[in-house]
C-alpha cells in the first residue's frame, strides 16, 4: 500500500516533470501548469495583465502561446509582431477571418459589418462605406456633438466646478458618447448625461451586453451554451438586455419610417439627419429596405462608434492632466491658431479643429499607448506559418495585442512607454503617417476602422472644448488600471477636481 507521503512525492514529481517539459517549450508565454494551463498565470496577474503580457511577449520575441484549462479548449498565438500583424491583416488577410465563434459571441451584430465574414462583409462594408463617403458624415457628427457639448457636457462641468465635486470622468464620457452616437445614428438623443446622472433603461442594457460579451470570451463555450439554454446566470442578464435594447433599436426605427412617411418634400430637403433617416431616404432610389438591415446597420455603427471614443477621450485626459507641458502646449496652439472672436465659440467644429496638429499629435500618441480595443482575435482558414516562424493550425485562434504594440520598443523606440505627442510631428509641422500594420489601434488592411478620421475630429472637438474652458486635475492617491475588459476601461474610473480656466 502507498502511503501518503509517495502519493505527495509522485505528484510532485509529476508537477516538476510537467514543468520541466512546459518550459522547454519555448513558445509558452507562462508557466503551463497541468490541468489549469495557465490561467493561473492570468489570475495572479490579472490586476495588470495587459502590461503582464506585453512583458511576457518582449521575453519571447513578440509572439508565444496561451494555453488555457484542459477542458476548455482555449489555445491561442499571441503576437505583437508588426511583421506578424502585416502578414495577418493585410498580406494574407483572406485567410484570417472573424470566424464561426465570434459570431456566436456577438450575434447581436447581426449580419453587420463588425462580425460578418465573406460576401456578407464585403456587402454590409460597402454599405456603411457609401454612407461615410456621400452622407457628409462630418457635418452630421458636428451638429451632434456641438449641441450635446453645448447644451449638456460644459454646463456639467460648469456645475461641477461650481459645486466642487469630484466626478468620474470615464463615467461622462460613457455617457456623451452614448448620447451623442444615438443622435448620429438613431437620430434618439437618451439623455443620460444630466447632473443627475439618470439611468437610462438603454444604456444600462448597452452596458449589460458588453459584459456579457466579455463573459462568452473567459468561460468555455459550452458553458455559457447550458446557461443561455436554461437562461440562467449570466446568460438569463445578456438576454435581457438584448431585448431592452432591440425594443430601443425597433422604437426608433418605427418612429423613423413614420416621420418620414408624414414628412413634406421641404422637411425632405433638410440634409444631414442621422444615418437612419439616410438609410430610409435612400429607399427611394434603392428600393425598400428590411427592418432587419436597418436594424444591423444601426447597431454596428452604434457599437462601432461608442466605446472607442470614450475609452480613447478618458485615457487622452489622464494623459494630459498628467503632463503639464503637453496641456500648455494644447492651449497655446489653440491660442495661436484662431482669433480671438473665435476662440469665443464654446465648442469648435470640424473645420476648426483639423487645424489643431498638436492636439492631434496628442490624440494619436494618447490612443497609440492605450488603444480602447486593446486586442484584435483572428481564426485562421488554412494552417500558415508566419513571419516569425510559429506555425499556426487550421481553425486555431489567433490574437493581437494591439495595447502590447503600443509599447513596443521595436516599433516606437527607447521612449515608446513616454507620452510624446511630438514623435508625431513632421518638420513641417504635418502629421506622420505611420502604417496601419505598427500603429494597430484603428485596425488594418481591409478591415480597417471606417471611422477613424472621425473619431480622431469628434475627440479633438470634445478635448478641445474642455480644456480651452477648464483645468483637469486629477483626484490624487487613486489607482489607475486597465480593467479585463473588452474595451480597455479604467478599471476604477477617472475622478478628476474640474476648475474654470483664466485666460
Ligand atoms: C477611437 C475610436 C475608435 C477606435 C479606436 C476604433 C477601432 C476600430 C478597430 C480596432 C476596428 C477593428 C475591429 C475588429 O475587426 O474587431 C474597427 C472597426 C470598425 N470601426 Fe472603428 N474605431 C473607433 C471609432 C469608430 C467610429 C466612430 C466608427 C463609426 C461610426 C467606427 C466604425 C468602424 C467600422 C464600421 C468598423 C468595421 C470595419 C470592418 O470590419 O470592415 N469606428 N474600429
Amino acid at each position: 500500500m502507498l502511503g501518503y507521503a509517495e502519493i505527495f512525492i509522485a505528484i510532485l514529481s509529476f508537477l516538476f516533470l510537467h514543468l520541466w517539459r512546459c518550459n522547454r517549450n519555448r513558445n509558452s508565454l507562462f508557466t503551463n501548469w497541468p490541468i489549469l494551463g495557465m490561467l493561473p498565470s492570468v489570475l495572479y496577474n490579472s490586476s495588470n495583465l495587459h502590461d503582464y503580457l506585453t512583458h511576457a511577449l518582449k521575453q519571447h520575441g513578440g509572439t508565444g502561446e496561451f494555453k488555457g484549462p484542459w477542458f476548455t479548449n482555449m489555445k491561442c498565438l499571441i503576437t505583437c509582431d508588426p511583421l506578424n500583424a502585416y502578414h495577418i491583416f493585410v498580406k494574407h488577410f483572406s485567410n484570417y477571418d472573424k470566424g464561426p465563434e465570434y459570431h456566436e459571441i456577438f450575434e447581436a451584430f447581426g449580419d453587420g459589418v463588425f462580425s460578418a465574414d465573406g460576401e456578407t462583409w464585403k456587402r454590409s462594408r460597402a454599405v456603411a462605406q457609401l454612407m461615410f463617403k456621400e452622407k457628409n458624415f462630418d457635418l452630421l457628427l458636428e451638429r451632434a456633438v456641438q449641441k450635446k457639448a453645448q447644451n449638456c457636457l460644459l454646463p456639467l462641468l460648469d456645475h461641477i466646478s461650481k459645486q466642487g465635486m469630484v466626478v468620474d470622468l470615464q463615467d461622462v464620457f460613457n455617457r456623451l458618447t452614448f448620447d451623442t452616437n444615438s443622435s448620429k445614428v438613431m437620430g434618439v438623443d437618451p439623455n443620460s448625461l444630466s447632473i443627475h446622472f439618470p439611468q437610462v433603461a438603454c444604456q444600462i442594457a448597452f452596458d449589460q451586453m458588453v459584459i456579457g460579451w466579455l463573459y462568452r470570451h473567459l468561460v468555455p463555450r459550452s458553458f455559457w451554451k447550458i446557461q443561455k439554454w436554461l437562461q440562467i446566470g449570466q446568460e438569463k442578464k445578456m438576454t435581457r438586455a438584448c431585448q431592452t435594447f432591440e425594443n430601443f433599436l425597433r422604437e426608433s426605427i418605427a418612429s423613423k419610417r413614420e416621420e418620414q412617411t408624414k414628412c413634406t418634400s421641404n422637411d425632405a430637403e433638410e440634409l444631414h439627419a442621422d444615418l437612419l433617416t439616410e438609410l430610409i431616404r435612400d429607399e427611394k432610389s434603392t428600393g425598400k429596405v428590411d427592418d432587419k438591415f436597418l436594424r444591423d446597420t444601426a447597431f454596428n455603427l452604434f457599437v462601432a462608434g461608442r466605446d472607442g471614443i470614450a475609452v480613447g477621450l478618458t485615457w487622452f485626459f489622464w494623459l494630459v492632466a498628467t503632463h503639464p507641458l503637453v496641456e500648455a502646449k494644447i492651449i497655446e496652439e489653440i491660442n495661436e491658431m484662431f482669433q480671438p472672436q473665435e476662440r469665443n465659440l464654446m465648442v469648435f467644429g470640424v473645420k476648426e479643429v483639423k487645424k489643431l496638429v498638436y492636439l492631434h499629435a496628442a490624440m494619436c500618441e494618447a490612443l497609440g499607448l492605450f488603444p480602447p480595443l486593446p486586442f484584435e482575435r483572428k481564426h485562421a482558414v488554412q494552417s500558415d506559418i508566419l513571419p516569425s516562424g510559429h506555425l499556426i493550425k487550421r481553425n486555431e485562434m489567433i490574437v493581437c495585442s494591439l495595447y502590447s504594440m503600443g509599447k513596443s520598443e521595436e516599433i516606437w523606440g527607447k521612449d515608446c512607454l513616454e507620452f510624446k505627442p511630438e514623435r508625431w510631428i513632421s518638420k513641417k509641422r504635418e502629421i506622420l503617417h505611420v502604417p496601419s500594420y505598427k500603429y494597430m489601434t484603428f485596425n488594418a488592411g481591409p478591415r480597417v476602422c471606417l471611422g477613424k478620421d472621425l473619431s480622431i475630429i469628434e475627440m479633438k472637438m470634445v478635448a478641445s472644448s474642455i480644456l480651452w474652458s477648464y483645468r483637469i486635475e486629477v483626484m490624487e492617491g487613486q489607482h489607475i488600471s486597465p480593467s479585463i475588459s473588452l474595451g480597455l476601461l479604467m478599471k476604477y474610473g477617472l475622478k478628476v477636481h474640474v476648475g474654470k480656466r483664466d485666460l
